[in-house]
């Protein structure tokens, strides 16, 4: 081909490509002009989050980035937010299609990613079991606190030398889910464990890389495998077999056995109900999978960052440890261990967990969502297939609500004159509306009961003596603290 040719058809391109992405009035403003193919992507750093933050200052609470092809619109601040996840919760609570979802070989299947009448029912059994669970015996409050123990003899096991917790909470928290999901815990050890481990932190810390290809699928394809996309899709294969091999042991067991002690039991019975019933149902063995693998991805790594981060600003401030060890003191005692029904006594304890969630943030930009069809948002034209980002950053940091010291460790915040709890609505770590998190409640009881337990025993210090580790973040699938080690002492 002619040079000439060449440089007239890249000039047709760029004059249609511009044509049709020149400004649109229609729709929230773009920070920067998008670029050919691409769009906004190559401005994007790898840590978004103080570019968003900058992105909002320059254009208003809704803006719009191209990634690729896809209509990117970010919401920022609570109203906004409200207003879209709650208010027009019909029209902005559908998901796009993720990478991680079609590796799994059954996209749409179980909660997280699916969509419509799918949707709706998958999650309804779903939090119906959790809810069972949660009440009466309360298998899980059981659970966690049976956990809660192991935990404590493995951190007080090594005598005060600085340690990483960050593995030993996960496998805490890990184990919880494996409680609910199959009946029973793994000893720290076991093979199989340890193996689901290894994958599932594989899972979580590529996430950042493959992010981009939920936006772009054709990166995939590129050859070797810059965005993790091969090695995202052989440990999701191997999670998922691991899971079909618990569903297939605990079927056989059912046949026997009435008792409900578990996940499967509890959506195996609920599926031969509304088989036998002749009601047409979306529940099937491999939505249970899914379902199970979905828990295990959201409900372990969340809930262990969470406490990852509570114990490193306890290290920033000694002073709010040692008041929720006397609160502990006070109301509980050191004799016996606390249990749920402490939770609404220690009300200090309470404030910690929740200005650790807002601070930390681990979520900073929620899950993303899409509108299900065309639809007008403050005076713009949201067309059907926007991909949302609801910046929960956004509303856990806003100065409006929170104050001046908004970047501030400051528990108090959430306890009013009275000394009781006060929770504003603009508290939304686990997201808004119709897509809120399904493990909210177990979240909640698992870091109570973890925390509880932890201040009660231990006190925490840093490394060396006046060797504080810098509160630095890394971005993966949630937002944690960068690797830090930590002494932990027997108060015993
Ligand atoms: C501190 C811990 C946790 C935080 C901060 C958190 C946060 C979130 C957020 C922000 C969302 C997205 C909401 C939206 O799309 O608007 C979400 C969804 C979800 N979470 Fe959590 N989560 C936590 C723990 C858990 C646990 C323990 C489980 C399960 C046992 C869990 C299961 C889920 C599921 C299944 C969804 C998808 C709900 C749906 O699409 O309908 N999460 N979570």
């Amino acid at each position: 081909m002619e040079l000439t040719t060449i440089l007239v058809a890249i000039a047709v391109f760029l004059i249609v490509f511009a044509w049709f992405r020149r400004p649109n009035p229609r729709l929230p403003p773009c920070p920067k002009s998008p670029l050919p193919v691409v769009g906004h992507l190559f401005y994007m750093s790898r840590d978004a989050r103080p570019q968003f933050k900058g992105f909002r200052k320059r254009c208003g609470d809704m803006y719009s980035l191209y990634l690729g092809d896809a209509l990117v619109v970010v919401l920022n601040g609570y109203e906004l937010i409200k207003e879209a996840l709650v208010k027009r919760a019909d029209v902005f609570s559908d998901r796009p299609p993720f990478f991680i979802d079609m590796a799994t070989g059954i996209p749409g299947k179980g909660v997280v990613f699916s969509n419509g009448h799918t949707w709706k029912e998958q999650r309804s059994v779903s939090l119906s079991i959790l809810r069972a669970f949660g009440m009466g015996k309360n298998l899980l409050a059981e659970r966690i606190q049976e956990e809660a123990g192991f935990l404590m003899n493995h951190l007080a096991s090594h005598k005060g030398e600085p340690i990483d917790t960050r593995i030993m909470t996960n496998i805490s928290t890990s184990n919880v889910i494996c409680s609910i999901l199959i009946g029973h815990r793994f000893e720290y050890h076991d093979k199989d464990f340890q193996d689901l481990m290894y994958r599932m932190g594989c899972l979580v810390s590529d996430q950042q890389m493959v992010s981009l290809v939920n936006f772009i699928p054709w990166l995939r394809h590129i050859p070797g495998d810059f965005f993790q996309a091969k090695r995202i899709t052989a440990n999701v294969q191997a999670l998922m077999q691991m899971l079909n091999k618990f569903i297939v042991e605990k079927r056989r067991h059912i046949e026997d056995s009435n008792e409900v002690c578990n996940l499967i039991d509890a959506y195996t019975i609920e599926k031969n109900k509304k088989i036998q019933s002749g009601m047409p149902t979306s529940l099937d063995d491999e939505s249970l999978m899914k379902i199970m693998f979905e828990l295990f991805i959201a409900g372990t790594e969340t809930t262990s960052t969470t406490i990852y981060w509570c114990l490193l600003y306890m290290l920033h401030n000694p002073n709010v440890q040692e008041k929720v060890h006397q609160e502990i003191k006070e109301k509980i005692g050191t004799n016996r261990a606390p249990t749920i029904q402490d939770k609404t006594q220690l009300v200090y304890l309470n404030a910690v967990i929740k200005e650790t969630q807002r601070l930390g943030s681990i979520v900073p930009l929620g899950v993303t969502h899409m509108c299900s069809e065309e639809v007008t948002l403050r005076g713009y034209t949201l067309p059907k297939g926007t991909y949302i980002l609801p910046s929960l950053d956004s509303v856990l940091h806003e100065k409006a609500t929170w104050g001046e010291d908004a970047s501030s460790f400051r528990p108090e915040r959430f306890i009013d004159g009275d000394g009781k709890l006060l929770v504003p609505e603009e508290f939304i770590p686990f997201g808004t509306g119709r897509r809120v998190c399904l493990g909210e409640a177990i979240a909640k009881m698992e870091l109570f009961l973890f925390l509880a337990h932890m201040f009660q025993r231990f006190e925490f210090l840093p490394p060396a003596p006046g060797e504080v580790p810098p509160i630095k973040y890394e971005v993966g699938g949630v937002l944690a603290p960068k690797p830090y080690k930590i002494r932990i002492v027997d108060r015993k």
